[in-house]
């Protein structure tokens, strides 16, 4: 039996294909192809496995730009057909496009016309460069590469990148995000297709630009990831958006894309005088860290909210940073006194605390994290009295997050499992304060 099966994740490789010309351009550290997927379960079943084949691959290719696939299955053998042997083409044909292509020719003319005739569609909300991999590899601009805003996009090393706002009624979104959705299934755990008869929908789409040599003032665009937000009205007339899905291709992870892609949504909400928080759905552990990481440095930089939260003379200590972290910061300094304690506490001043809340637009149980992350760097640990203070005010946090669980237990079994929790938490805490130095 075993001969004939295939681990489905194996099998499937996907491809991101570019012109030619693009190609070439390209260092050899700098692969956007043969990559597999990390879930096929939604497609092939819980146990991701294929019964039936012997040396199956299946070859799933996309344009790189407009995503148009190719779907090519081979294998050296395969059993008769019978209601046990897959269908490996016909089950994967139902969650793209009935358009892909099967015919390598035709896919390979499309990527070329690619090149001059993709652009992306929607509002460009946010860019920003980096050093080519090509040229960072070869050492180039090594003080760029470490202060990335100051790369110039006209530098012959660097990369554009963009992001793009769009909606169901941006002309040839609708059958763009047939193509893209794929990878929510092959990459989100539990991700699912979202449901395109409800019109509200949200996208923000991050796209590679290089400029092409042969043709100055030109650039291809390639795709890298994207993340669906939903907006949920409330009365009168605010709206709180949710990041529902997020996901950055294989070949562009671990290099900082998603942490742009997410701070380009947040400056996003923070400019739309309608939206009034942005909230997560069900985020995975490495997007916490993400959204954790971001949030923490935005906080970090924002020299009027730590000059308030720790007393008016912290920055001058450099005391907004947690470690010597910190972005070179946001100006304004507003009507804080020399002498004017931190609003931080411990305990924090909670009126204060959800007045900056509602300003940012953090969500509730997050920005309370966030405020207990940052008291925690600044606390001493052998002080008993504020240690006290933090102690209390973290528990009575996860006391009324947890009031189910905690309420059918005796007390002093409530009381263990809470300290418990507490120390969890707190670890938790430095791991991600580790992060941020
Ligand atoms: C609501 C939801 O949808 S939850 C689902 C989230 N999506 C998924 O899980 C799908 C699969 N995963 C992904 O799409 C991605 O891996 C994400 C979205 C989780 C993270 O995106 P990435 O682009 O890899 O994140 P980013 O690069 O900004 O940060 C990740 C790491 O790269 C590091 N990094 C940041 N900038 C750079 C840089 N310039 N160069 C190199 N590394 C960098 C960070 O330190 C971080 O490392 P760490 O995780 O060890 O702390």
């Amino acid at each position: 039996m075993a001969a004939w099966t295939t681990s489905s994740n194996e099998a499937l490789t996907i491809s991101l294909v570019r012109p030619t010309e693009d190609k070439a351009s390209l260092g050899e550290e700098e692969s956007y192809e043969n990559f597999h997927p990390t879930f096929t379960y939604p497609i092939y079943g819980e146990e991701e496995k294929i019964y039936g084949y012997e040396g199956l691959t299946i070859d799933l290719r996309f344009a790189s730009g407009s995503l148009v696939p190719y779907l090519s299955v081979n294998y050296s053998a395969k059993l008769p057909s019978t209601s046990t042997v897959d269908d490996v083409e016909g089950t994967l044909s139902q969650f793209i496009p009935s358009d892909y292509l099967t015919d390598e020719t035709a896919f390979l003319a499309q990527v070329e016309q690619d090149g001059t005739t993709f652009k992306p569609s929607g509002q460009l909300i946010h860019s920003y460069v980096r050093l080519s991999p090509l040229a960072a590899a070869n050492g180039k601009g090594k003080a760029a590469a470490n202060t990335q805003q100051t790369l110039d996009s006209e530098d012959a090393n660097a990369v554009v990148y963009e992001v793009y706002h769009t909606t169901w009624d941006t002309p040839g979104f609708r059958e763009y995000h047939r193509r893209m959705q794929l990878f929510i299934l092959l990459y989100i755990e539990g991700g699912s297709y979202i449901n395109e008869e409800e019109d509200s929908w949200e996208f923000a789409v991050l796209y590679e630009k290089r400029k092409r040599q042969s043709t100055p003032g030109t650039s291809t665009y390639h795709f890298v990831g994207y993340s669906s937000l939903y907006p949920f009205f409330h009365f009168p007339e605010s709206v709180r958006l949710r990041l529902s899905q997020f996901v950055i291709l294989p070949p562009y992870q671990r290099q900082g894309h998603g942490s742009e892609l997410y701070d380009a949504i947040y400056n996003y909400v923070l400019s739309q005088p309608t939206i009034t928080e942005l909230t997560v759905e069900d985020p995975a552990e490495a997007f916490e860290d993400l959204r954790d990481r971001n949030d923490l440095k935005m906080l970090l930089s924002h020299e009027v909210f730590i000059s308030e939260a720790f007393g008016a003379d912290t920055l001058s200590h450099g005391g907004g940073r947690v470690g010597g972290v910190g972005r070179a910061g946001r100006s304004g300094k507003g009507g804080v006194s020399k002498s004017a304690p931190g609003k931080m506490g411990p305990p924090v001043d909670k009126l204060w605390a959800e007045n900056w809340r509602k300003k940012l637009k953090i969500a509730g149980r997050q920005f309370q994290r966030l405020i207990e992350i940052l008291i925690l760097s600044k606390l001493d640990p052998i002080d008993p009295r504020p240690m006290r203070a933090y102690r209390l005010q973290v528990k009575e946090r996860l006391y009324r997050f947890n009031f189910e669980t905690l309420a059918q237990l005796e007390k002093s079994e409530r009381l263990e499992k809470l300290e418990e929790t507490f120390q969890n938490v707190c670890e938790d805490y430095q791991r991600i304060l580790s992060m941020v130095q």
